[in-house]
């Protein structure tokens, strides 16, 4: 029997972000291992149209959801989806709500966050940093508390090469950074956000460091733990391999491989590439959640959730690997060939931007038009470049994350939930990650049937020879504009006219004599 599972159990569990990427992974493995807890609180706000309950249901009847539907059937029942936005006071919690969380909760799991680069700094701090801290006021209210498990990343510290599962003071307190957000106009404060976040390279690695302070020095009276996950990818085992459904990270880049949109990138390849598959951070989300309640440590324990150290791949092999799969399992309607390169020189990543990225948009867009079309190539590719800048810090770079609480939390486990709440990424095989990767983005990212594989393949075929008949086209004018314009040219030419004219007349007469 899971210790782990047991102690869920029973109990009220409130969830920050259940509907984001980790969330959703990590409500479906509760209900799934711990049929019998009692509720889900989740803290959700309208969006896009759809009312808290649509989006609920939409969670509930996805594919991801498959499996936990068989064993919780009344699932629905389970999960209580509460109106708030984290960006409001008391999270704009009505009174009875708010009521009902404080007096039930059992366990929080913080994941909820501002995960864009290019967040202004005020709304950054509002969701990654002030949100965090009304949070645990709001936790300091809860008399059946047993945890609280902040999810922070392993690059809130990126500024420094080697990390420990420690708190790295930040320059200036977060009190203080809140404080002066309330008086200060936008345009000061875009102008002083490079100087505070200093050596991070955006608001979000910045925030996430400011979150964990908050947690560190407002949480004392708390039972808190702190997940720091490296670059979360799609599911390596539960509840199937490969589910993903976001465009962060690497999911978004190898849809750009894969349809032939990248074709070069700025990257070290030796560098390493610290992925971690998202089943992996939830397992050790819910064993630190255990460990947290049970054990009561001391001090606020943090668990590094990273590859690197244990089981390291780099950037070049996962490309190969992505690059080897995209043969087996083409994308659909692809623009170019994925035939992507790295370049580790700023120079000729500009050259191949120019050339592989822009010149060839800049073409289709030319063609649309002629055929009376929209052009639209250019606009995604600038957007595509935009992506890649800031994504290059991460793969330009590599980390060493120390692993004592993880190794340590790992042989807290009993044999039984270190099969079930598996967070050994040492057992990871990374082509098969990688296969089952690039497959899940297929089908459950761009919904693309496996029915469709023939055709795409025979559609790369087709783009290989336009490929082909291209750099011929392209060869015989540029040579014949030489030839036009330089005599030496010329002779080179006249020089292989005659060479390939000899030999066909050596050819011709050696097999006349055989005859
Ligand atoms: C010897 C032989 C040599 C051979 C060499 C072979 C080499 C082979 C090379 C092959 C390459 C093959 C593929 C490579 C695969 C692996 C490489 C991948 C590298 C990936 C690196 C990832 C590094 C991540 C590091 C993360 C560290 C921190 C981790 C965390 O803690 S948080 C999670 C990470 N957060 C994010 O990723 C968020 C990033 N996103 C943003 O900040 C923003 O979205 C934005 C990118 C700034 C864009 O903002 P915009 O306002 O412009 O747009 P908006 O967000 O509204 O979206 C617009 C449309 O764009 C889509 N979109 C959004 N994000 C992405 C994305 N990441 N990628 C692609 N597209 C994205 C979005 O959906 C919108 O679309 P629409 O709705 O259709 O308009
Ligand atoms: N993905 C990754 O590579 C990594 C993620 N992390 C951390 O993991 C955690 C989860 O990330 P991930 O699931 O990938 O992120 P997502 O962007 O997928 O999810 C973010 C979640 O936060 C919620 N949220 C955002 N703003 C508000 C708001 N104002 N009010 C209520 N809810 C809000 C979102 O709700 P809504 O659906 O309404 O937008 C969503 O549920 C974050 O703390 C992140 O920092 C750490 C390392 C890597």
């Amino acid at each position: 029997m899971s210790m782990i599972a047991a102690f869920y159990g029973g109990k009220s569990i409130l969830i920050t972000g259940a509907t984001g990427f980790l969330g959703k992974v990590l409500m479906e493995k509760l209900f799934r291992t711990s049929p019998n807890l009692k509720v889900i609180y989740i803290l959700v706000r309208p969006k896009a149209g759809q009312t808290l309950q649509q989006r609920v249901f939409q969670i509930l009847n996805s594919k991801l959801f498959e499996k936990v539907k068989e064993v919780c059937p009344n699932v629905h029942e389970k999960i209580r989806p509460i109106c708030a936005d984290l960006n409001q006071n008391d999270f704009g919690i009505s009174k009875e709500d708010m009521q009902e969380l404080l007096s039930c909760t059992n366990i929080i799991f913080h994941c909820a966050a501002t995960v864009r680069f290019d967040d202004p700094l005020r709304h950054a701090v509002q969701l990654n940093v002030t949100a965090t801290q009304q949070l645990l006021q709001m936790a300091s209210e809860m008399p059946r508390l047993e945890a609280f498990i902040h999810i922070s990343t392993a690059y809130s510290n990126c500024n420094l090469k080697h990390i420990d599962e420690v708190i790295y003071p930040c320059p200036v307190e977060p009190k203080k950074i809140i404080d002066s957000l309330e008086w200060l106009d936008d345009a000061i404060v875009d102008e002083i956000t490079p100087k505070l976040i200093g050596d991070r390279p955006n608001t979000y690695t910045y925030t996430k460091a400011l979150g964990e302070m908050v947690v560190h020095q407002e949480g004392r009276n708390l039972n808190i733990a702190i997940i720091r996950p490296s670059i979360v990818g799609a599911t390596w085992q539960e509840p199937f391999p490969g589910w993903v459904d976001n465009l962060n990270g690497p999911s978004g880049m190898i849809i750009a491989a894969g349809k032939g949109f990248l074709r070069s990138l700025r990257a070290t390849p030796m560098a390493v590439a610290d992925l971690i598959p998202v089943d992996t951070v939830v397992n050790l989300t819910l064993a630190a959640g255990w460990y947290t309640a049970v054990h009561r440590p001391k001090s606020t324990l943090i668990y590094h959730c990273t590859s690197g150290n244990l089981n390291p791949c780099n950037w070049l092999k996962m490309g190969l690997y992505v690059l080897a799969t995209f043969e087996k399992v083409p994308f659909e309607k692809a623009f170019r060939r994925p035939n992507a390169d790295f370049t580790t020189n700023i120079l000729s990543n500009q050259y191949w931007n120019a050339v592989s990225h822009l010149a060839p948009a800049i073409i289709y867009d030319f063609y649309l038009r002629l055929t009376g079309r929209k052009p639209r190539m250019t606009k995604l590719m600038n957007r595509l470049l935009r992506t890649i800048s800031m994504l290059e810090y991460f793969i330009n770079r590599s980390w060493e994350w120390s692993t004592a609480n993880t190794e340590m939390l790992m042989s807290e486990l009993s044999p039984e939930d270190q099969r079930v709440f598996n967070f050994d990424v040492r057992q990871l095989n990374w082509l098969e990650y990688i296969e089952n990767y690039v497959l899940g983005v297929k089908k459950y990212l761009l919904k693309e049937d496996m029915a469709g594989i023939p055709k795409a393949k025979q559609h790369l075929k087709r783009l290989r020879n336009i490929h082909y008949l291209f750099n011929t086209a392209l060869f015989l004018i540029i040579w014949r504009l030489l030839i036009a314009r330089s005599q030496m040219a010329r002779n080179i030419w006249l020089f292989i006219v005659s060479f390939c004219y000899k030999f066909l007349s050596y050819f011709r007469a050696s097999s006349t004599l055989k005859v």
